[in-house]
C-alpha cells in the first residue's frame, strides 16, 4: 500500500459520508491530575468526526489532544458529557475489537520480531487453533500494509524509530477496525516517510471506508486531512475543511487560518475579561 506515490493523498476520494458520524461529542468535559487539584483539561467541547473520513485533530502541545483521543478510545478517567464512538457510549467494551489506537510511543516488544510482535497481538485479538489460519493471513496482510514484509524477520529493537511507529500501526490495523486513532503517528519521522504514511492513510479511508482521526501539532499535515478539528487550550476552536478553513479566514494555508482564529479567540478572551 505504500508503495503507491501515484495517488496524492488530496486526489484520494473518501467514501460517501452516511449521516451517522462515526464519534459524536457534547458538553464532553475531562479533568486530569489527582488530589486537590484536578484540571479541567477538556471544557465542554462538542464536535463530530464523520465516517469513512480523515479528521485530523490538530492544536499546540498541551492542547488536550491525547486526552481527548484517550476518551475516544476509552481510556481517560473523569470523563463527562456525551461521547458516542460507533453508536457505542465510548468505552463500551463492544467498540473494543472496532477501534485501533496508536499510541504517540509505538508499543512494540523490543526483543521480538516484527512478525513475532504482530502474532502476539493477533493472538491477542483473535485467540485459539481454530483462528491460526485466519490470524496468519491478517498479520501477513498488515505487515504489507505498512511496507514492511522485507523487514518481517527483524527485531523490533533493530528497527528505525519510523519503522517502529509503522509496526504499532500494523498492530492497530490488524482486526481490520473501523475507527483508527492514531496520536502524532508521524512525530520524528523524515519528510519521505510522513508522506508515505500519510499516502497510506488515505489508502486505509478510501479502500476499507475506515473512520480515522489523527492529531498533529505540524500544521501543514492539516492540508492532507478532509476534516480538522482545530483545538487550543481544551477547546474546540474550530470544525471544518482545510478549504473552508482557509476561505472563511481568508488565508493561504491553514496555520496562517489557525493563528487567525488564535489572535480573534484571544481578542474576544481579553474583551469577555474587561467587561
Ligand atoms: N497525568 C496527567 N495529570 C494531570 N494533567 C495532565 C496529565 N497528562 C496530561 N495532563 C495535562 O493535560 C493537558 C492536555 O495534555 P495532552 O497530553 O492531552 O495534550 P496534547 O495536546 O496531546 O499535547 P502533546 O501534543 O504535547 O502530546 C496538558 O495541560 C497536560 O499538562
Amino acid at each position: 500500500m505504500m508503495n503507491n506515490p501515484q495517488a496524492p493523498p488530496e486526489e484520494s476520494t473518501p467514501h460517501p459520508v452516511p449521516a451517522a458520524p462515526a464519534v459524536h461529542a457534547h458538553g464532553l468535559t475531562v479533568r486530569r491530575g489527582t488530589g486537590r487539584n484536578p484540571r479541567t483539561v477538556i471544557d465542554s467541547i462538542a464536535f463530530d468526526v464523520p465516517r469513512g473520513r480523515i479528521t485530523g485533530l490538530l492544536g499546540p502541545s498541551g492542547c488536550g489532544k491525547s486526552t481527548l483521543m484517550r476518551s475516544v478510545v476509552g481510556t481517560q478517567a473523569h470523563v463527562t458529557g456525551t461521547l458516542d464512538v460507533l453508536g457505542r457510549p465510548a468505552g463500551h467494551p463492544e467498540l473494543r475489537s472496532r477501534i485501533g489506537y496508536v499510541t504517540q510511543a509505538p508499543s512494540v516488544y523490543d526483543d521480538l520480531t516484527v512478525r513475532q510482535n504482530l502474532d502476539y497481538f493477533a493472538a491477542v485479538l483473535e485467540p485459539g487453533r481454530a483462528a491460526a489460519d485466519r490470524r496468519r493471513d491478517a498479520v501477513t496482510r498488515a505487515i504489507a500494509d505498512v511496507d514492511l514484509t522485507s523487514r518481517a524477520g527483524a527485531l523490533a529493537g533493530n528497527l528505525s524509530g519510523g519503522q517502529r511507529s509503522r509496526v504499532s500501526l500494523a498492530v492497530a490495523l490488524l482486526g481490520t477496525p473501523e475507527l483508527l486513532v492514531l496520536d502524532e503517528p508521524t512525530v520524528g519521522l523524515d519528510p519521505v516517510l510522513r508522506r508515505d504514511l500519510w499516502n497510506l492513510f488515505h489508502d486505509i479511508a478510501a479502500t476499507r471506508g475506515a473512520t480515522i482521526l489523527v492529531s498533529s501539532h505540524v500544521m501543514d499535515e492539516a492540508e492532507r486531512c478532509h476534516d480538522l478539528l482545530l483545538m487550543r487550550e481544551g477547546r474546540i476552536l474550530a470544525q471544518d475543511t482545510p478549504d473552508a478553513l482557509r476561505s472563511r479566514t481568508h488565508s493561504a494555508t491553514v496555520e496562517e487560518g489557525f493563528l487567525r482564529l488564535v489572535d480573534q479567540a484571544n481578542t474576544e478572551a481579553k474583551a469577555e475579561a474587561t467587561r
